[in-house]
């Protein structure tokens, strides 16, 4: 395996392809290479972070994530840092080879070793575990151990994760179940991760966002460079299939100067039931979706409201740019649909014509609830992708309970592993799927995914969903009709990843709304 290639993406890569990966590079390099980078590669990065930290305490484990910690010590301890190892015992079990190894160097070194954390530091760094930490051993840790966790899940002080953040799994962004109600919501103080190898997809969504903080991979080159996961060189590791891409920006080709509306193309908005319905009047998803699509870069945007007719009045709001349309009106549209936001009971009624009908497609909220609690639906989104190449793709965007209901499962199992619920969805509808949330998933029916690594919890308020699909639409807009799901796959990643750089890019002192987020999208390139 060549030790590096260009890549056009970070890639983000299971414990068991860095597994591989790791077993296939120390097979060319001479013993304690690995361990000697990864350890360097710590010191340096803590140095450069926590320039001033006088007091360094390394928390290490009994394996190789240990090790790394133990290795870090030796280099913190000549920079001038006074340094303290606390050790996990090995119960018994012999370290790891290259572990004792470190751990015969750190004695040499003389860096102290003792069970008792020291009464202050200013920085720690988490070498507990990292990716040999298994979710099927979840015994509650005691003793010092047990002590130490709380200790680096509490602290105010920076902390500095080796590979993973102890107790997150690196495959999924979960905590050890025992952990979990041990955790604040949020840490306290600053925390930045370095990722051995290969970035790791835990560390991006559900708990990883806010636990691993801000993430660095240290690849373990000859030349031990490290880089922040958003700032990486086009040429960063090899990466094999079936790994996944962390999306840290939109590829959007520059527009053509020769450019004319019809080149953006359409997208309707079929939504927001009136409240002469049932008294629940929903027109503002509808709304937020279509205003949108009108500002991510749609040529023109149709709006049909679920139980409007040719002579409801106009709802106030409504930009003038934004055409109000039957819902036959919107059949004879070259472009993209959007439909369920805001469209209550009365989408189940429309998403037969829909699906039968419409180029590209995308599915969000009230018609997410009618295919999952109607099988024929389900039948007919089968069908659709059977015969995408007459329609085109088709996108949804659940958040995790709209995905639950879809996959008869609950929000907890969707949330457990969001990477494995997002694709088993893709693969079952042959759909592209976007699951919400802290980090979320972009997946593919052939089992490609992302996470996106843009947005921030200001998007945390109603309204923003309905902004997303919308621009979700306004993306696709332009795909030529038939178009496969692997076309839409890039122009979907983009409209994600913009959605969440418009709320990572907001003023601080102005309110973030979903109106705002819609008016302040921007057409790509
Ligand atoms: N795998 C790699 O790619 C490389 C690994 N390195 C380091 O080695 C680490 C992986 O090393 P290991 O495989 O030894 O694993 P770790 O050191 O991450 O974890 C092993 C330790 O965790 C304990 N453990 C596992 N599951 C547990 C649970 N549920 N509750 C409590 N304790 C649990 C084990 O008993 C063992 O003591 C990486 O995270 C990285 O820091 C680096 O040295 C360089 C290359
Ligand atoms: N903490 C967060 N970090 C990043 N993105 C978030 C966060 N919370 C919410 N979002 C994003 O905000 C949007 C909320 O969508 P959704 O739950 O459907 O809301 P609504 O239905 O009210 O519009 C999604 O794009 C989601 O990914």
């Amino acid at each position: 395996m060549p030790a590096t290639a260009a890549l056009p993406y970070p890639a983000l890569l299971s414990s068991d392809q860095v597994r591989e990966r790791e077993q296939a590079l120390a097979r060319t390099l001479p013993h304690y290479s690995l361990m000697a980078r990864a350890g360097a590669a710590t010191a340096r990065l803590a140095l450069a972070i926590a320039p001033h930290a006088r007091h360094i305490w390394v928390v290490c484990g009994a394996g190789n994530n240990g090790g790394d910690g133990l290795e870090a010590a030796i280099h913190l301890q000549a920079a001038g840092k006074t340094v303290h190892i606390s050790l996990q015992p090995s119960a018994g079990k012999a370290l790891p080879t290259d572990a004792a190894h470190a751990l015969q160097r750190a004695q040499a070194a003389g860096v102290p070793i003792s069970d008792q954390p020291p009464a202050h530091f200013d920085l720690a760094i988490d070498a507990l575990w990292g990716m040999g930490l298994r979710a099927d051993r979840s015994t509650p840790a005691e003793g010092p151990v047990r002590a130490w966790l709380q200790r680096l899940l509490d602290t105010d002080r920076d902390v500095l994760c080796i590979d993973t953040p102890s107790g997150l799994l690196a495959d999924t962004g979960a905590w050890l179940p025992w952990l979990a109600p041990l955790a604040p919501q949020a840490p306290r103080g600053r925390r930045v991760t370095l990722s051995m190898l290969a970035l790791k997809p835990g560390l991006f969504t559900l708990q990883g966002r806010d636990w691993a903080g801000e993430v660095w991979l240290a690849p373990l080159l000859a030349q031990n460079p490290v880089w922040r996961c958003d700032q990486m060189p086009a040429a960063g590791i090899d990466a094999p299939s079936g790994t996944g891409q962390l999306v840290t920006q939109a590829q959007t080709p520059l527009p053509t100067h020769n450019s004319h509306k019809g080149l953006f193309g359409d997208v309707a908005v079929i939504g927001g039931q009136s409240a002469s319905h049932d008294g629940q009047g929903m027109e503002g998803a509808a709304m937020l979706a279509a205003s949108a699509a009108l500002h991510a870069g749609a040529g023109r945007v149709m709006l049909h409201l679920l139980g409007s007719t040719p002579a409801s009045p106009r709802p106030a709001g409504i930009a003038a740019d934004i055409m109000l349309r039957s819902l036959e009106a919107t059949r004879a549209l070259r472009g993209s649909l959007v439909c369920g936001c805001g469209g209550g009971s009365l989408v189940a009624g429309v998403l037969p014509q829909v699906l039968q009908h419409a180029g590209s497609l995308v599915l969000d909220a009230d018609a997410l609830n009618a295919l999952a609690a109607q099988p024929a639906l389900q039948q007919m989104l089968q069908r659709r992708a059977a015969q995408a190449s007459s329609t085109g793709p088709t996108v949804l965007t659940p958040h995790p309970l709209e995905l639950a209901r879809l996959l008869d499962s609950s929000t907890e199992q969707v949330q457990r592993d969001r990477i494995g619920a997002a694709r088993q969805a893709a693969q079952q509808w042959q759909c592209l799927v976007v699951l919400k949330g802290s980090g979320s998933i972009v997946a593919a029916p052939d089992g490609r995914y992302a996470i996106n690594h843009s947005g921030n919890a200001r998007l945390s308020i109603g309204g923003t969903g309905d902004v997303l699909a919308g621009c979700i639409g306004a993306h696709l807009a332009a795909l030529p009709p038939g178009s496969s799901w692997a076309e839409a796959w890039q122009p979907l990643l983009n409209a994600v990843w913009l959605h969440g750089h418009a709320a990572d890019t907001w003023p601080p002192a102005r309110m973030l709304t979903a109106s705002r987020l819609a008016r302040s999208l921007q057409r790509p390139g």
